[in-house]
């Protein structure tokens, strides 16, 4: 049997981690691990599709895996998340922050393929995060976190593994991330 695999798309908001796990969905049916988290809905999303939206008060309720506050909101992942998606696919995705990617990286060894997506201008993320409809208010209040600053840099739990893609240009990054899939199956 394939061995079972979690790629972990990890970097900062914006860098295009949303974007790849649609690839990967896309181009090779690989599911997301779909997280909780207490953060408002954005439009266009959708409960139990891109998150499993909680309140404060029901967040806790689930059992998880790792979990982390950023930018004053809670995000978690849950072993019956992994599992459950890993009966569909040996080759699953996940989108975390670097804390979670550090987590995953001990957690499960080679079974954790850690991608670090960034980009040569980071001037950029705050116009693709307007681009992309993000309330103004929400976009600066995340540009101003410590979470964002932490994850400007490849923290060093993950340094030696972490396959890094500077995602300026997307036919480049189909490319790297293509290479990654062939080098799994
Ligand atoms: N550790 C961890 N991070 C998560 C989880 N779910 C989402 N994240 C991360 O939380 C951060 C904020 O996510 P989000 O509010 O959707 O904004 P985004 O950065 O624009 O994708 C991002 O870095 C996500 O990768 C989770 O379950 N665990
Ligand atoms: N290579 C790229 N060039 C230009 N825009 C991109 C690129 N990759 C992603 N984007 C856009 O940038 C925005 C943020 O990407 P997204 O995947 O939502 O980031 P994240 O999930 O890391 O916060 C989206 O509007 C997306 O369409």
């Amino acid at each position: 049997m394939a061995k079972n695999y979690v790629l972990v798309l990890t970097g900062n908001t914006g860098t295009g981690k949303t974007t790849v796990a649609s690839y990967l969905a896309e181009h090779y049916h690989i599911p997301q691990v779909i997280t909780h988290t207490t953060r408002a809905p954005r439009t266009n999303e959708i409960d139990g599709v891109d998150y499993y939206f909680e309140t404060v008060a029901s967040f806790p309720k689930n059992h998880y895996l790792e979990h982390v506050t950023y930018a004053n909101n809670q995000y978690g992942s849950s072993w019956e998340g992994l599992e459950r998606a890993w009966s569909k696919h040996h080759i699953i995705a996940i989108v975390l922050d670097t804390a979670g990617a550090v987590t995953y990286a001990r957690e499960l060894g080679e079974q954790a393929i850690i991608i670090y997506l960034t980009v040569s201008n980071i001037d950029n993320l705050a116009m693709r995060l307007v681009d992309r409809g993000d309330d103004a208010r929400e976009v600066k209040a995340r540009l101003s976190s410590d979470e964002y600053v932490r994850d400007l840099a490849v923290p060093i739990g993950i340094k030696s593994v972490a396959h890094i893609i500077k995602n300026d240009d997307w036919n480049k990054t189909t490319q790297q991330v293509d290479a990654i899939i062939a080098s799994l199956e």
